[in-house]
């Protein structure tokens, strides 16, 4: 059914380098969650923490009624089985075919006898469309065949949570597309709660069912996707239209004066919001003979009523 994470306070500091401080969400059970945020802003380090491989300076993540910042080494190894984790090359071994690679957990974590565990890969094998490929090598194959095979990994163990960083890194915008509808259907066959990194603008409109922005060491925001995509707040803008008018810079920040000259240059006319705009985009939708979860008739609901708004404001 997936656990729900509740992350208070958080924040975490490498030195003296403040990476984010006071970070709270609450990430829903089952549902799915981007984050977004500029280049170095901890994305990655926050996925980190929340599986336990860094610890926080302050703040809680509690899963499950523990708080999983206190917990001893043995003890979060237990926690960790309700993570599966696909890293952003996928991170596979070269050396071993991806039967063996997607076993690897199984055969590493549990006391599954061999034919169990072949049921098990063939199972994960044939839910990311890899059937057939079992004795292929790494090497061997393309990059969305990678990020597939480590999603495959990231399955075998049944997690409750799966945590994507980047998962539509280095892949072009067909194979992107094709990874995006395989993580809502996957969403929506194991109802695990999810938590996607990403820099891939359009995937953050129609995959999630909430948002978050990562920006000057603090969460801006973290809300339902139709939030977000409605938002006034400049880096929100800026960063979901992908412009270089607003508050982050080159080199991530940029003087107040100097962003309030841009925002106004902009509100003189220059027209620079993607398609879609601030415009509620369409949610991808789970595929045919998928059978969506019940939250998803809520969604629908939630995500029309700004519609019904605007369009009793036009009437
Ligand atoms: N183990 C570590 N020790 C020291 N500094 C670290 C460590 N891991 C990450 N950092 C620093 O933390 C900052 C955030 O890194 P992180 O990789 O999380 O950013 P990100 O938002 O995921 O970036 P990108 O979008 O480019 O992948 C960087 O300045 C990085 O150098």
């Amino acid at each position: 059914m997936g656990v729900e994470i509740c992350v208070e306070g958080l924040t975490k500091s490498f030195g003296h380098q403040v990476i984010w401080q006071d970070v709270s969400l609450t990430l829903p059970a089952g549902e799915v969650s981007v984050m977004l945020g500029p280049s170095g802003t901890g994305k990655s380090v926050f996925l980190k923490t929340l599986v336990g491989l860094l610890k926080p300076e302050r703040g809680s993540i509690t899963i499950q009624g523990r708080d999983i910042t206190k917990l001893r080494e043995h003890e979060l190894y237990e926690v960790r089985k309700l993570f599966g984790v696909l890293f952003q090359d996928g991170a596979l071994f070269g050396s071993m075919n991806l039967y063996d690679n997607i076993a690897f957990p199984l055969r590493e974590h549990t006391r599954k006898s061999e034919s169990e565990i072949r049921r098990i890969v063939l199972e994960k094998m044939d839910m990311v469309g890899l059937i057939g490929a079992e004795e292929k090598l790494p090497g061997e194959i393309s990059g969305g065949m990678r990020k597939r095979a480590g999603l495959a990994r990231a399955l075998v163990l049944d997690p409750e949570v799966i945590l994507f960083d980047e998962p539509d890194s280095g892949l072009d915008p067909v194979r992107v597309a094709y990874l995006n509808q395989l993580i809502v259907d996957l969403n929506a066959q194991i109802d695990a709660t999810f938590l996607i990194v990403t820099h891939d603008i359009a995937s953050a409109r129609q995959v999630p069912d909430n948002i978050g922005l990562l920006f000057r060491r603090e969460l801006v925001m973290f809300g339902p996707r139709e939030k977000l995509l409605t938002s006034d707040e400049p880096v929100v803008r800026q960063f979901l239209n992908g412009r270089m008018q607003g508050p982050i810079g080159m080199a991530e920040e940029k003087d107040a004066a100097q962003v309030e000259q841009e925002l106004a240059q902009l509100g003189a006319g220059a027209r620079t919001e993607t398609p879609g705009g601030r415009d509620l985009t369409p949610r991808l939708l789970p595929g045919p003979g998928i059978t969506r979860p019940p939250r998803w008739e809520a969604i629908a609901a939630r995500e029309a009523e700004p519609h019904r708004r605007k369009e009793v404001a036009d009437a």
